[in-house]
């Protein structure tokens, strides 16, 4: 997995991967902010930001991880327990997964959570991430991914998870499993959600490029559901969630977990075997390798 980096151009190389376009550079600070009305209830942690409406019954999660809202242990422990919280309130009907980051929805696990570290803290990350696909993907209430930027490998998987995408129609933005561009294997069950998600050969082609999507092209394959302008993303999420909560929600969830069981039943079944092979295969010297360069260009890169 030789790394090739080309400067000055649109991408960087990876092996044979392309990184995203981008260009966008991100504070470091997050704003917290409050609601003191009655019927909103609003909680943040560091990297969480929840707004329940209470009128409505529909939340906004909003990931506030800068730069780039990667998924970091941290971020995946909180973002776990904002959701435990959300589906244990009765007065929550659905969820609408964004980002309060310019340009990028997810960049994907964090790959900092990957490289240098003990096979404890691989194992202990990796359970992290199957826990929170575990719960999204069997999620009771509704939930809608608002695309406001940026989607790439894990950020994809997140929006996956969801009954419904919304994302913003700016070309610069892409959305996709890039792994073997990366030179690593999506896991099966990123496979068997993205097969459930596009189709069985729209999702092989996918996966063996490790395409990264445009809003639009990802509309035609049905990767995202609607493709909208970026001051409308929010908005039109709350819209769909009002026709989501006409169905009776007995029906709608029982009707999803009949959907999913089966999928979600097959990572409950392999957990720990998929966990040793993570374990395995990031502790390589070849992959932590790859993963050091890998790095090393993402924080070089001047576009
Ligand atoms: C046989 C079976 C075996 C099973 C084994 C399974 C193995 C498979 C394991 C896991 C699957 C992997 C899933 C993933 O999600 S891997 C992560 C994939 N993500 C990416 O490749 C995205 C990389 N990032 C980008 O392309 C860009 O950063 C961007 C388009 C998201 C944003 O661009 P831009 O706005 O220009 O920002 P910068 O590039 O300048 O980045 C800012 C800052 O953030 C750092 N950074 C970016 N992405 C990550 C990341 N995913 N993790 C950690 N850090 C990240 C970047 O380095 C910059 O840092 P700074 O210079 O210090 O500010």
């Amino acid at each position: 997995m030789a790394a090739v980096l080309r400067r000055g151009a649109k991408f960087i190389s990876f092996g044979s991967s392309q990184l995203l376009p981008g260009g966008c550079k991100h504070g470091r600070t997050s704003t917290l902010s409050f609601f003191s009305s009655s019927n909103r209830n609003s909680s943040s942690s560091s990297k969480i930001k929840v707004d329940l409406d209470g009128s409505t019954g529909i939340a906004v999660v909003k990931f506030q991880s800068p730069p780039v809202n990667s998924m970091s242990l941290d971020f995946l422990t909180e973002l776990s327990i904002s959701l435990e919280k959300l589906e244990l309130d009765k007065s929550c009907r659905g969820v609408i997964l964004t980002s309060g980051q310019p340009k990028i929805f997810s960049a994907g696990l964090d790959i900092l959570d990957m490289y240098g570290k003990n096979p404890e803290h691989y194992a202990e990350f990796w359970k992290s991430v199957q826990d929170i696909w575990l719960k999204l993907y069997s999620y009771s209430k509704i939930t809608i991914a608002g695309i406001n930027g940026s989607c790439p490998a894990g950020g994809c998987l997140m929006a996956m998870t969801c009954d419904y995408r919304i994302m913003a129609d700016d070309p610069r933005y892409r959305i996709g499993l890039n792994e073997t561009q990366l030179g690593i294997v999506a896991p099966f069950w990123f496979m068997d959600t993205i097969v459930n998600t596009v189709g069985h050969r729209t999702a092989e082609l996918s996966l063996q490029f490790g395409l990264m999507y445009s809003p639009s092209d990802a509309l035609k394959i049905g990767l995202v559901d609607q493709v909208v302008p970026e001051e409308k993303v929010l908005s039109t999420a709350t819209e769909t969630m009002t026709q989501f909560m006409a169905i009776p929600d007995h029906a709608r969830e029982i009707s999803k977990s009949m959907l999913r069981k089966p999928t979600v039943d097959r990572l409950l079944a392999f957990r720990d075997a998929d966990t040793k092979n993570f374990v395995s295969f990031i502790s390589k010297d070849s992959i932590q390798k790859s993963l050091g360069m890998y790095l090393t260009m993402l924080k070089q890169r001047k576009v």
